[in-house]
C-alpha cells in the first residue's frame, strides 16, 4: 500500500549513528506495515572522509531500499561552509555546524509531498528540535547509545554543580556518581565526553545542554531494550532523573541491529577475516576492533601485540593506522611498520592482523569467535550480546567508559580490564594476557565463565526483545502507532 504520511529523519554523519539511525528508521517503516515511509535527511560531513564515509552508506542503502519492500528516500541537504574550528571544543563546532542546517531542513520537509508524521533527529543534531517544533510536528530524539549514558545526560543540569566540582578536582577518582538506576559509578568510568585528563572535558556543557533540550522532545527512541537496562529505564520512567519534571517517553525499541540469519550481509567472496575465521575451531578466537574511529598509538600497539603473543590464544586483530588528516578518521594499517619485529612471523598460526575495516557483524556472528576486545562503542557491544560474545572492554573516548562499567559491574557479560585513563587508555601486555585468558580460558577463571553464562543469557534476552510479544517489539509498535496517529500536514 502507498503511504499516507513520512517520518523524516536527519541523521548525524558519524558511522556508528547513522547507521544505527538507518536501521531504527527502517524498523519503524516497516513496522508500520506500509502506512508510513521514511524520509532521510543527509547532511554532508565537514570533513572529506566523513563525507565519503556517508556517500557509501547511503549508496548502499539507497540501493538496498529501493531494491527491497520498504519506502526509503535520501535527500540530500545543500552544503554550507563549516564554521571555524580554531580552539572551539568538538562539541561546539558541531553543534555550530549543525544549526546551519536548520533553513535547509525546514525548506525540505516543506517541500515534500507527503505529510509529515515526525521529524526524528540523532542526539548530536538537537539545535534541529526547533525545525519540528515551528512547523508543529512531533519530534523525537534518537538515541543511539545507552539507557545509563541517556539517564547521566537527563541528570547533568540537576547535578551541575557538584559534579563540576568534583569533576575539576584532580583527585576527584575515588568518588562515585550516582546515575539514577545503575549502582554507583566510580568517577574513572565517568565518559571522556564530561571528564578526560583528570579534568572537566572542554565538552561538558554541551552534553549539559543535551541533557536540558532531551527534555523538548515529544520522545526518545533509544537502541536498547528492557531486558538490558531493566533498572535505568525504570529510574528514566519514573522521573528520578530530572527533579520535579517526567521526562519524555522512552521508546526502547532495541537492540537494532541487523537481522539477517548471519547476524549481517554476509559479502560474496567472503571476507579474507571470514575465510581465515571458517580454519579456525567453534569459540577459539578473540576478536579485537575498534569501532569506526579507534586507534591505538606505536607504544600501545606494541604493548597489544606483547599480550596477545603471551596469551597464547588465537586472535583477529583489527588495527587501524592513526588518522591523516580528519581527527575522526583512522587511516588503513601498514602493518610491517606498526607491528613490532617478527611478530606476524611468530604468531601467523593463529592470529591475523587485519589493518582496514572490517565486516564487523559478520565476524562477531562466526562460531569461531569466543570473546570480543571492544571499545565499547554501544552498536559493538550490542552486536556482541546479540550473538552471545563475552567482552572485554577497552573504552578509549566518548561514553565509553560509561558503557564498560555497565557491561562489566551491570550486566556481567564482560571481564574487568585495567585501563590507565591518565596514560590515554594505556593497556600493559600482561593486563591484556590476563583479560583474554580469562575470556577465553575454558572454565579457568570465574569471571570469564560468569562473563560467557552472562553473555548466552543477554543473547537470549535480545532476541526475546525484539520477537513478536517481546518489549522492544511492543515499544515499537506503540510508537509507530502514536506517529501514525499525530502526523500533521507541513506547513504551505
Ligand atoms: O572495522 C570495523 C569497525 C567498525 N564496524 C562497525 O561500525 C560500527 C561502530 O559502532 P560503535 O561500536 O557504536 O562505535 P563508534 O563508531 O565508535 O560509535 C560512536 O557512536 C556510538 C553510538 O552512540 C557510541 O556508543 C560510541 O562511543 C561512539 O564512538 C559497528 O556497527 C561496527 O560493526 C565495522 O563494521 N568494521
Amino acid at each position: 500500500m502507498a503511504a499516507a504520511a513520512t517520518i523524516v529523519i536527519v541523521p548525524c554523519w558519524a558511522s556508528g549513528h547513522f547507521m544505527s539511525m538507518i536501521a531504527a528508521g527502517k524498523r519503524m517503516v516497516d513496522a508500520s506495515g506500509g502506512a508510513l515511509s521514511l524520509t532521510v535527511l543527509v547532511m554532508q560531513a565537514p570533513t572529506p572522509a566523513k563525507a565519503s564515509e556517508v556517500d557509501a552508506h547511503v549508496r548502499r542503502e539507497s540501493s538496498s531500499a529501493s531494491g527491497g519492500l520498504l519506502d526509503v528516500r535520501f535527500l540530500s541537504l545543500p552544503a554550507v561552509e563549516p564554521p571555524p574550528t580554531g580552539s572551539v571544543a568538538l562539541e561546539e563546532f558541531n553543534f555550530r555546524y549543525v544549526q546551519l542546517h536548520a533553513p535547509h531542513v525546514e525548506e525540505a520537509i516543506a517541500g515534500l509531498a507527503l505529510p509529515v508524521a515526525a521529524v526524528v533527529v540523532d542526539l548530536f543534531c538537537m539545535p534541529l528540535l526547533d525545525v519540528a517544533g515551528h512547523l508543529a510536528v512531533p519530534r523525537h530524539v534518537y538515541f543511539a547509545s545507552t539507557g545509563a549514558f541517556l539517564a547521566l545526560m537527563l541528570r547533568l543540569p540537576a547535578i551541575r554543580d557538584d559534579l563540576a566540582v568534583r569533576l575539576r578536582d584532580a583527585d576527584a577518582e575515588e568518588g562515585t556518581v550516582h546515575v539514577p538506576g545503575l549502582p554507583p559509578v566510580p568517577l574513572a568510568y565517568m565518559p571522556a565526553c564530561l571528564w578526560s585528563g583528570g579534568k572537566m572535558s572542554s565538552n561538558y556543557e554541551w552534553f549539559e545542554y543535551y541533557g536540558r533540550r532531551l527534555m523538548d522532545a515529544t520522545g526518545i527512541i533509544l537502541n536498547s531494550s528492557v531486558q538490558l537496562e531493566r533498572g535505568v529505564l525504570a529510574a528514566i520512567a519514573d522521573g528520578r532523573c530530572v527533579p520535579g519534571r517526567p521526562a519524555p517517553t522512552v521508546h526502547a525499541i532495541g537492540p537494532v541491529v541487523w537481522f539477517s540469519p548471519a547476524g549481517g550481509e554476509p559479502q560474496q567472496p567472503p571476507h579474507v577475516c571470514v575465510r581465515w575465521l571458517d580454519t579456525q575451531p567453534p569459540g577459539s578466537v578473540v576478536f579485537l576492533c575498534f569501532g569506526s574511529n579507534g586507534f591505538l598509538d606505536e607504544a600501545q600497539v606494541g604493548e597489544a601485540a606483547a599480550g596477545l603473543e603471551r596469551s597464547g590464544h588465537r586472535f583477529l586483530w583489527v588495527l587501524r593506522g592513526a588518522p591523516a588528516a580528519d581527527p575522526a578518521s583512522p587511516t588503513d594499517a601498514d602493518l610491517g611498520a606498526a607491528l613490532p619485529a617478527g611478530f606476524q612471523a611468530r604468531t601467523q598460526a593463529r592470529g591475523l592482523v587485519w589493518p582496514a575495516w572490517a565486516p564487523q557483524k559478520e565476524i562477531l556472528a562466526h562460531p569461531a569467535v569466543g570473546g570480543f576486545v571492544t571499545h565499547c562503542g554501544w552498536n559493538s557491544a550490542l552486536e556482541s550480546l546479540w550473538h552471545g560474545v563475552p567482552m572485554a572492554p577497552w573504552p578509549l573516548y566518548a561514553e565509553q567508559h560509561l558503557n564498560a562499567f555497565e557491561l562489566a559491574s551491570v550486566m556481567g557479560v564482560a571481564v574487568v580490564m585495567k585501563v590507565d585513563r591518565r596514560r590515554g587508555n594505556f593497556v600493559e601486555a600482561p593486563e591484556l594476557e590476563r583479560a583474554v585468558r580469562a575470556l577465553m580460558d575454558d572454565g579457568a577463571d570465574e569471571e570469564g565463565r560468569k562473563a560467557r553464562e552472562k553473555a548466552a543469557d543477554m543473547k537470549a534476552a535480545c532476541r526475546k526483545a525484539v520477537a513478536e510479544g517481546g518489549s522492544s517489539y511492543v515499544a515499537l509498535r506503540k510508537l509507530v502507532r502514536g506517529i501514525s496517529h499525530g502526523g500533521v500536514a507541513p506547513s504551505p
